[in-house]
């Protein structure tokens, strides 16, 4: 990537993680992932956010820096809005090249950034409202929006351009490949960063979506005319675009969301795969969409997504040395950590002899509180008997029925 103009004095300088990696170490990235750090230059320069310390990327952000005629040295203010290391690990390399700036923190930003850096710099503490002109019209103001994501996020706003630089929220998993920004992406491009924002919403900060939608209060009081993230594209033609969309995302957190019913399923012989059928039969007849995952072949990142995003969930799987088909029990433990709860819900699966895969459901369910509004199960000897089938078709049915009155309306 070439370092870019966001707005007048404003420039994006960005990194892009590539599709064979995984973010944080476990989620998948198939369309890369960028790092996106910001330079304000008025009669003083500051950077805002960075990039992670892997090799070379350090080097990419001071060559992006070299092309818009900024010398490191000359960086007066370094603005930390989230301390996790993909936004500050390159700090080590620049710890070596200069200390002569200030760090621009919240508190508990402070606690953590000393806690995985040398930090013998000046810093200077901010909270909600501080500024800090560095004149030619350029003002940075400060907003914390705690635990979006970690303790100690906050966003930056530079009041002269609106550009609301906000680190992890309206953050899109996705590489950034020509240019960053909303205005230069066509339609199709355009859903397919919303999906990978969706991805990456259930993946990275829906377990605190009560401080996401907290978050994007606060930011719709903001006079914001440009959305500029941590990671993925820079919203400058439609910022409400990504604003609404988390807002929208942060709202599933309560278990209603779209009238959507997501399938997770695995078998190890057939008969599950052969009872869904009926099931998924009695959701279409009832024309809710589906969402079809096997498991173990899906991964958890897409499973998680796709229930964050719908108002129901099927699970198939059958009984395995007393408990649940492992890669359900794999998939449903991940649920359970984001907390993916109140959906409305609905279990079959076959068994030989003991059963136990319900048994384990139910335990998980609990310990994770998730609050699941259960059908009754169908649980079958082998092969599910045509009686069973039937019934099976009146589930598949009776889920969609639910999951359209409970289905958050569309805004
Ligand atoms: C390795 C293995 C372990 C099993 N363990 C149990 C068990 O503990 N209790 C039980 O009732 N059935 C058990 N079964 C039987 C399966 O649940 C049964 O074959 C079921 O029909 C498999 O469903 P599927 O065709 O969808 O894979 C086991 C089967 C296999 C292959």
């Amino acid at each position: 990537m070439e370092a870019t103009q966001v707005a007048d004095g404003l420039f994006c300088l960005s990194a892009n993680l590539g599709t064979g990696l995984l973010f944080e170490g476990m989620w998948p990235l198939p369309r890369g992932c960028s790092m996106n750090s910001y330079v304000v230059k008025g009669r003083e320069v500051a950077i805002v956010d960075g990039v992670c310390d892997w090799d070379g990327v350090p080097e990419t952000l001071y060559a992006q820096m070299a092309q818009i005629g900024v010398d490191v040295h000359s960086i007066r203010y370094v603005v930390i809005n989230h301390t996790e290391p993909d936004h500050t690990g390159w700090l080590k390399s620049f710890l070596q090249i200069t200390r002569d700036f200030e760090v621009v923190i919240t508190q508990k930003g402070l606690e953590l950034a000393r806690a995985f850096y040398d930090l013998e710099v000046n810093y200077r503490i901010v909270r909600s409202g501080d500024t800090i002109d560095l004149g030619n019209g350029k003002m940075l103001r400060f907003e914390e929006t705690p635990n979006v994501h970690w303790p100690d996020t906050m966003v930056t706003l530079e009041t002269g351009t609106g550009t609301l630089l906000s680190c992890d929220i309206f953050g899109a998993f996705g590489a950034l490949e020509q240019s960053p920004f909303d205005d230069r992406l066509d339609e199709a491009e355009l859903k397919c960063f919303e999906a990978e924002a969706l991805r990456y919403f259930a993946n990275i900060v829906c377990r605190f979506s009560p401080s996401v939608a907290r978050a994007v209060e606060k930011v719709k009081g903001l006079p914001v005319r440009i959305v500029a993230p941590g990671h993925g594209p820079i919203w400058r033609r439609d910022p409400g675009r990504i604003i609404d969309l988390y807002q929208r995302l942060a709202s599933f957190g309560g278990g209603p969301a779209e009238p959507v019913v997501t399938v997770v399923w695995g078998t190890m012989y057939g008969n599950t795969e052969r009872a869904l059928a009926p099931v998924l039969e009695g959701i279409a007849a009832e024309g809710v969409e589906t969402a079809v995952h096997q498991v173990p072949e899906t991964q958890v990142s897409n499973i998680l997504a796709s229930a964050w995003r719908s108002t129901g969930i099927v699970l198939a799987m059958p009984t395995y040395e007393f408990r649940m088909f492992p890669p359900m029990a794999a998939a449903l433990e991940e649920l359970g950590r984001k907390v993916v709860k109140g959906k409305v819900a609905f279990r079959l699966g076959s068994f030989g002899w003991s059963g136990g895969a319900q048994r384990e459901l139910d335990e998980i369910v609990e310990r994770h509180k998730l609050g699941w509004n259960f059908l009754e199960p169908v649980e079958f000897k082998g092969a599910a008997l045509p009686e069973q089938l039937e019934l099976l078709y009146e589930r598949g049915r009776e889920l969609a029925r639910r999951v359209k009155s409970a289905a958050l309306r569309q805004q």
